[in-house]
């Protein structure tokens, strides 16, 4: 049997497509009707075996990436997602060396992409590989449920909607391929305080309800009526707490994205530029305007492309 000393594992953003949002649990969650879209923007998680590290602490980490990650934002030692994904793998299976874990990032820090989240469930599977604890993907997914709302999904990928808090996923039809382009924020947005801000907006919120029209959408790779069915319940409270990302959604919408939102808590703001249905070439022209747009607006960071939705966590 050939034993790996060096695992690597991609893994992509997300963007949300629908997020409704209940009111307040007791356990200081919310219930969610979560539709997650898996983006051609990647992390890469390396786990390299280090049994013949002298000092011994479990998991020791590096992390890199490119403009507009926000590395500073990314802490090195424990508290870091992957080295918790690492850690809880270890206690679950008793199997386990010391190990580097290399992060590559591309996906903003704090960005409302789960870009912490998608690290966690990349070092779930590199280090299941590495240390052969032959878990299920169930196991994986019931791991990454502990560690956050958000991780079970970059396991999967796809197009998939979370309930529950998010974790339960069930996988939707959806075909077509969509074109977004994401304007990155020099600012980074606190999850909790967003969903605090959220309860303070809005104390009597209904309970979370799938939208028929978005799941028709997909199913029929129907780019417009997919625009016009983008809804973030979220959308309001970053708003609030960064106002000037009105001015950002405003400029990609004059600019002719096909639909236009906060990605999940913020503060990166995501437009479909197209996809689906549509011919290629209209399409390219619209992502040129919304990208010239939004780079000449001088509200954000950077502008990137991508396209959803793809695969989740894969060994390469
Ligand atoms: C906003 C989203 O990214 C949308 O996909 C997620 O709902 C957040 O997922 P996440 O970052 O993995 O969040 P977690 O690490 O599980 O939770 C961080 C904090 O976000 C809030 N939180 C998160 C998920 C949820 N369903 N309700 C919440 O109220 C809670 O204050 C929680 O303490
Ligand atoms: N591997 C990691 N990459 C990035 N941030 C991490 C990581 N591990 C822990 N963190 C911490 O988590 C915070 C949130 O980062 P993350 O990039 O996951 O936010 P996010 O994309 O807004 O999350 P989500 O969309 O899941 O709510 C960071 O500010 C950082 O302190």
């Amino acid at each position: 049997m050939t034993v790996n000393t060096t695992v690597t594992v991609r893994v992509p953003a997300k963007v949300n497509l629908q997020l409704a949002v209940g009111p307040g649990r007791e356990d200081g969650f919310h219930d969610l009707v979560n539709v997650f879209h898996a983006v051609s923007l990647f992390d890469e998680v390396t786990a390299q075996d280090a049994s013949a590290r002298r000092s011994r602490p479990l998991t020791e980490l590096t992390a890199d990436g490119g403009t507009g990650t926000h590395l500073a934002r990314v802490p090195l030692d424990s508290s870091n997602l992957a080295a918790r994904a690492a850690v809880l793998l270890a206690e679950t299976t008793g199997k386990s060396t010391p190990v580097d874990l290399k992060l590559i990032k591309q996906i903003p820090v704090a960005g409302g992409m789960a870009g912490g989240s998608a690290d966690a469930a990349a070092a779930l599977v590199a280090c299941d590989r590495l240390w052969d604890s032959g878990m299920s993907q169930e196991d994986l997914a019931g791991l990454a449920a502990r560690l956050g709302s958000d991780v079970a999904f970059g396991l999967v990928g796809g197009t998939a909607v979370g309930t529950g808090r998010g974790e339960i996923l069930t996988p939707m039809d959806s075909p077509g391929r969509f074109q977004w382009v994401f304007a990155l924020s020099p600012h980074g947005l606190s999850t909790p305080a967003v969903f605090g801000e959220y309860d303070r907006l809005f104390p009597d919120a209904p309970e979370p309800r799938e939208s028929p029209a978005l799941r028709r959408a997909l199913a029929e790779a129907d780019t417009a009526a997919l625009g016009r069915a983008l809804d973030n319940d979220l959308q309001p409270a970053a708003l609030s707490l960064l106002p000037e990302l009105e001015r950002t959604l405003d400029t990609g919408r004059a600019a002719g994205a096909v639909g236009a939102l906060v990605s999940g808590s913020g503060p990166t703001c995501a437009f479909l530029v197209g996809g689906g249905d549509e011919d290629p070439g209209t399409v390219e022209a619209r992502r040129r305007e919304v990208v010239a747009s939004l780079e000449g607006s001088g509200l954000c960071e950077s502008v990137v492309t991508a396209e959803g939705d793809v695969p989740g966590a894969v060994l390469v």
